[in-house]
């Protein structure tokens, strides 16, 4: 990647001029409840940047993964009230994302003002993978402004219609996030200290598994907590009752651990497992057991890797000069499975050398298990972004900024 891309002041004077913000919005929700707003917060100092340029600024964002139609549940409602908060103005709202509902909330922004277009998900050409598709969604948006700012770091891995398609459609540059972002993550690529170890967890497992190929060739470790534990486990033979399982990922998982062995890269897996026989909801307590990795009861799932394996991988990080960690290591949103991610986050602060967090859930474990954030050298705002800009893979949401 250039280290010219432009930023905003290649747009020129925006005053009146109608900017699209694609931002990272994507924050963890209890029912309307906002339960961190980091996002939000990393968000607001292009938003503002643009309004005070005089700019009318219309911002698009994704909340989780609707099916390409409305639903309540993932509105952006309560995202664009906190943001009003944050940027201590109003901040209107548009329950459409194209059409009717966002063109008039748009021509009634005034110079400097904030509005926020519903979900960009509730329409299915956002994430089609058909290229027509997605720009036919893409020229609607496009029609809603005179230019484009790329500031949604969680998403420039992500060849969706308002991270990339849209840039070709509109004079565009790299918001200020992203650009920082890229900034710290380079650091991570060009010569590492070593040992150089990653920490991979979290649910989002068919993404995250497709990364550990590219890892293998860069990190010395690779400690594997989370949700995919559970398909490596079963590529080694063990039963693993009803956790997360990507059952036509084992054959993926048995070359990976055959191919690290041979390249003399350490895939370090927990030993031992905290099992529930339900995931955890408000309806019952927790009934948290430590059993074996290798002897998960058919009726039981895994929630958190087991004290002795948090224990392990905090021994593992205490020897590292450079830490990635991506992805929780249980569901630390229930204290009962939240050892591991605390064990995990205790030793990235005590790592000599450069510690860096990425992914809206691991970023709000750290901060909801009460860690300062200064402890650490920086807390990413992408997870699988970060993830696959270490792999050296090119982003579509940066490389469209990029093109000629
Ligand atoms: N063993 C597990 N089974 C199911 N979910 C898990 C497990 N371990 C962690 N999780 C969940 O993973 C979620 C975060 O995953 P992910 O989105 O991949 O992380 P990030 O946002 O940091 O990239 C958390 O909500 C956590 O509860
Ligand atoms: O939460 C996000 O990514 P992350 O969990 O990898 O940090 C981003 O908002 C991207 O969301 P997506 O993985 O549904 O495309």
């Amino acid at each position: 990647m250039s280290d010219t891309t432009a930023g905003i002041d290649s747009l020129g004077d925006l005053r009146g001029k109608r900017v699209l913000v694609r931002s990272d919005l994507n924050v963890p929700l209890d029912g309307t409840l906002i339960t961190d707003d980091g996002r939000i917060r990393a968000s607001v100092p292009t938003i503002k940047q643009l309004s005070d340029a005089g700019a009318r600024v219309v911002v698009t964002a994704h909340l989780g993964r609707p099916k390409g139609s409305p639903d309540p549940a993932y509105s952006l409602r309560p995202v664009s009230e906190r943001l009003a908060e944050l940027l201590g103005r109003p901040v209107a709202f548009a329950t459409d994302t194209v059409g009717a509902g966002a063109t008039e909330a748009v021509a009634a922004l005034g110079d400097g003002d904030v509005a926020v277009l519903e979900n960009v998900r509730f329409n299915d050409g956002e994430t089609s993978k058909d290229d027509a598709v997605r720009g036919a969604f893409a020229d609607q948006l496009a029609q809603l402004a005179d230019a484009f700012v790329s500031d949604g770091f969680g998403v420039v891995h992500r060849k969706q219609a308002s991270v990339y398609d849209v840039a070709l459609r509109l004079p565009s540059a790299m918001g200020g996030l992203v650009a920082s972002e890229v900034d710290v993550l380079r650091r991570l690529t060009e010569h590492p200290d070593r040992p150089y170890v990653v920490v991979l967890g979290g649910s989002k497992v068919s993404d995250k598994l497709g990364v550990i190929d590219n890892l293998i060739d860069k990190a010395d470790k690779l400690l594997i907590g989370g949700g995919m534990v559970f398909t490596f486990l079963k590529a080694q033979g063990h039963e693993v009752g009803k956790s997360l399982l990507e059952a036509d990922q084992l054959d993926t998982c048995t070359r990976y651990l055959t191919e690290a062995a041979d390249r003399g890269v350490e895939i370090v897996l927990p030993t031992d497992v905290v099992v529930d026989t339900a995931f955890p909801s408000g309806d019952r307590e927790p009934e948290p057991t430590v059993v074996w990795a290798s002897e998960i009861p058919a009726d039981a799932l895994g929630l958190d890797i087991g004290p002795e394996s948090a224990a392990a991988f905090a021994a593992e990080l205490a020897d590292a000069r450079t830490v990635f960690w991506n992805g929780p290591m249980g569901v630390f949103e229930v204290d009962a499975f939240a050892g591991g991610t605390r064990a995990v986050a205790e030793a990235l602060t005590k790592v000599d050398g450069l510690s860096v967090v990425g992914g809206g859930d691991s970023a709000a474990a750290v901060r909801q298990l009460g860690f300062d954030e200064a402890a650490f050298g920086h807390i990413s705002t992408g997870g699988g972004a970060s993830l696959e800009f270490l792999e050296g893979k090119e982003l579509p949401g940066i490389a469209v900024l990029e093109r000629d």
